[in-house]
């Protein structure tokens, strides 16, 4: 069979499994042209994801891309962190985060006591990532052309100290988030080393970006939870999950709805990762008072009290205005 007839039978298989009616025809038998404002919801039409690649975002809400990211680049970023941690750079506007298990020991300056960084968007360096040019043709399949970064994360996942602290719960990122449309939010997140289910790979529940934004709250677990560490209210262990090892440079994109966590690090290294939560700029703010969100909220609220001396004057929607970037085109909304 030709490319082409290939591709149709993927996108008609596709489509006959979302219940559309179809009407697709070649056109001078190079490809597929189809009118179906149903069949494709989460991802829109460039040139750049293959037929296989945007049905599999479709039907599972993440898609992996190898080697997206060089190894080059990689290695600044993680020497840039380095300097970070040793606090011979000072970023405005960052969060670092200890490990719950070492939250309270006395100070160390290096990676050991630092499992994120976040809001590195004053940071030149580690801000590059969220503006590679090769990430952002992927994330406009998602977004569209006018791209903000919302929320950037540096993980420094650190070995275990035994009470498994380094988990972190099944949860959707969109809990975090006060703007919409859902399906106009992506997330990049891409491998700074080789990621194993032995050191905390991400765990994913494929399929679930179809299903609503559920009600989050910490785990109950013994060991301890990270601040602001949110799970999903009722997980089923049962669901079938896939492990996603990638490489360095790997890089996967996901749908906030996505339910996904990671595993325990059962390694002595330091598993690492960079991300970038995008939204199209043409997303408006929401007010989550009233609904699951406003437990998220109400944290976030009282960590900006303590630390910036905020009032409630200062709303949830307002922390992102401030955090966010342009990256691609106009900012017409957020
Ligand atoms: C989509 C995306 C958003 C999904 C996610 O990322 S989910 C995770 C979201 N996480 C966050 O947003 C980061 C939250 N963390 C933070 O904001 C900070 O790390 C803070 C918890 C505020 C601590 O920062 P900071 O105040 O600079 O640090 P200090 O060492 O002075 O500690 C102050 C008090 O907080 C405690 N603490 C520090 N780290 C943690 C932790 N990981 N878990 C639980 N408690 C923690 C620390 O023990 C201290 O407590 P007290 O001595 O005041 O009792
Ligand atoms: N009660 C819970 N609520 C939310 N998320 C949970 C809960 N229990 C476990 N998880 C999450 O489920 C995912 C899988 O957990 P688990 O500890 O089994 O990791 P794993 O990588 O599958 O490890 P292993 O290979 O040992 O099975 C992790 O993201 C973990 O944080
Ligand atoms: O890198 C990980 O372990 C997962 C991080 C994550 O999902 C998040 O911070 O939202
Ligand atoms: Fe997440
Ligand atoms: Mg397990």
């Amino acid at each position: 069979m030709s490319r082409a007839a290939d591709r149709l039978k993927v996108v008609l298989n596709h489509l006959d499994r979302s219940g559309a009616t179809v009407r697709a025809s070649f056109t001078s038998g190079q490809y597929v042209s189809y009118h179906q404002p149903q069949a494709f919801r989460y991802t829109l039409d460039t040139d750049l994801l293959s037929p296989e690649q945007r049905i599999a975002y479709e039907e599972d809400g993440f898609v992996l891309i190898k080697n997206l990211v060089s190894p080059e680049d990689i290695d600044q970023f993680r020497a840039e962190f380095e300097r970070i941690c040793k606090r011979e750079v000072r970023v405005p506007g960052l969060v670092v985060m200890r490990d719950v298990a070492i939250a309270k020991s006395e100070f160390m300056a290096d990676q050991k006591a630092v499992s994120k960084l976040q809001d590195f968007v004053e940071d030149p360096e580690l801000f590059r990532y969220c503006a590679l040019p090769q990430i952002l043709k992927y994330v406009e399949c998602f977004t569209g052309p006018n791209i903000m970064a919302m929320h950037t994360m540096l993980i420094n996942k650190p070995p275990d100290a035994g009470n498994k602290t380094s988990r972190h719960p099944m949860h959707q990122d969109l809990h975090y988030f006060p703007f919409r449309p859902a399906d106009r939010i992506v997330c990049s997140w891409t491998a700074m080393e080789r990621v194993t289910r032995q050191n905390g790979c991400l765990v994913v529940l494929p399929g679930t970006h179809k299903s609503t934004l559920q009600e989050h709250d910490y785990p109950e677990w013994e060991g301890g939870v990270n601040k602001m560490y949110h799970g999903v209210r009722n997980y089923n262990p049962d669901h079938p999950r896939v492990h996603l090892e990638m490489e360095k440079g790997d890089t996967v994109f996901f749908h906030p709805l996505l339910i996904h966590g990671s595993g325990m690090n059962q390694t002595q290294g330091f598993r690492k990762a960079i991300s970038c939560h995008y939204a199209s700029a043409d997303c408006y703010y929401i007010d989550v008072n009233g609904t699951t969100q406003e437990n998220i909220a109400k944290e976030v609220h009282e960590i900006a009290e303590k630390k910036y001396g905020v009032d409630d004057s200062v709303r949830f929607e307002d922390t992102w205005a401030v955090r966010g970037r342009l990256v691609q085109g106009e900012r017409t909304s957020l």
